[in-house]
């Protein structure tokens, strides 16, 4: 009789945790098993429920031809030795909700998570999903104890996403020939750059008129907004989790994408100690490098009154977890 060990075997020698395993937590578990990226952790506080999903992605394995392992688990412990640790762990906002609306209840979540999976992985690069994005990266970057470059938001790389599909929609062209880049807040103050927005390398102002670009950048402003609305229950997650494990992939493969994520700058676009969309080169160390676009006069005020709204917000968000610490 041939024997064969009970236990799967691994697909890399890489692990990926992902704290909450709600819609984008569970779609990301989903995108980084199938695309074979590397085994993945699952943690929700919810007993049972990440067990549940993972078992199910688990049953999916053969039919979706990949070797990574899934484990549900509301235990940190057994998140240990992450190469990865995303956090998404939180509530999505409602209809006629803002993002910064989620600021009180999400910020003691994701600074408790933070600290309870960086203690089982110190070396592990943290990637933030969580809303208010900008504001709960700031935090999460502080609650770690990590150097900054290995803390990083995701966002820009869906809004960019968002505003390419909004364009290939508008011209019928194939979506692989647009590039899009989108700086600032994940917010209503969020800059898409037209200029640096290109079909095969023409800049979009140079195809589309200042009024179509100028709807198209509104709804991409509105981009999360108008599936919450749709919605009505939460928000989106399939382009999100996509939009996620990209970054995942470039970080655990070492791909160097040049894309827009959440960084900390000291002194880039003349900002300081502020997480913030910026281009980003992405690799095993985290953020390599960030790259410094030639913004025109009002592209970088617009990048500025975004980071003064997300500066205000930070303040805001330390005063309220100072307050809660003082009460307990
Ligand atoms: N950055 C972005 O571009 C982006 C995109 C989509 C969603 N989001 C944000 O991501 C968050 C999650 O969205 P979702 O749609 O998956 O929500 P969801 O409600 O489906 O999932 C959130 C999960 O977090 C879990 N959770 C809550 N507190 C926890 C804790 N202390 N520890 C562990 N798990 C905990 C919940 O049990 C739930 O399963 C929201 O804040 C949403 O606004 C951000
Ligand atoms: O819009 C939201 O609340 C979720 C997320 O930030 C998004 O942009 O889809």
């Amino acid at each position: 009789m041939i024997k064969f060990s009970s236990s799967l075997p691994l697909c890399a020698s890489t692990r990926v945790t992902v704290i909450g395993a709600g819609k984008v937590g569970s779609t990301l578990a989903q995108r980084i098993a199938e695309k074979n990226l590397a085994d993945v952790v699952l943690l929700d506080i919810v007993a049972g429920m990440p067990q549940g999903i993972a078992l199910d992605l688990t049953q999916a394995r053969g039919l979706e031809q990949h070797d990574c392992q899934i484990m549900g688990t509301n235990d940190y412990a057994d998140t240990a030795n992450s190469d990865v640790v995303v956090i998404t762990a939180g509530i999505p906002r409602k209809p006629g909700m803002t993002r910064d609306d989620l600021m009180r209840t999400n910020a003691q979540i994701v600074v408790e998570a933070t600290q309870r999976a960086i203690a089982h992985s110190p070396h592990a690069i943290l990637i933030v999903v969580t809303n208010p994005l900008d504001v709960m990266t700031y935090l999460a970057w502080q609650a770690s104890g990590l150097k900054s470059d290995r803390v990083i938001g995701m966002a820009g790389v869906l809004d960019s996403a968002r505003f390419q599909s909004f364009i290939a929609m508008e011209l019928g062209v194939a979506i692989k020939d647009i590039t899009t880049t989108v700086l600032g807040g994940h917010g209503d103050l969020m800059v898409p750059l037209p200029r640096y927005s290109t079909i095969s390398g023409v800049p979009i102002t140079e195809i589309m008129d200042t009024e179509t670009i100028e709807r198209l950048i509104k709804r991409t402003r509105n981009g999360g907004g108008e599936i919450v609305e749709l919605m009505r229950t939460g928000g989106a997650y399939f382009a999100p989790a996509s939009a996620t494990s990209l970054m995942v992939e470039s970080i655990l493969y070492s791909q160097s994408r040049v894309v827009p994520a959440c960084a900390y700058l000291q002194g880039e676009y003349d900002l300081k100690d502020i997480f913030i969309g910026v281009p980003c080169r992405l690799g095993c160390a985290g953020v390599e490098s960030i790259v410094e676009l030639n913004l025109t006069e009002a592209e970088l005020s617009a990048l500025h009154i975004s980071a003064e709204s997300v500066r205000q917000n930070v303040l805001q968000a330390k005063e309220m977890l100072a307050a809660v610490a003082n009460v307990n």
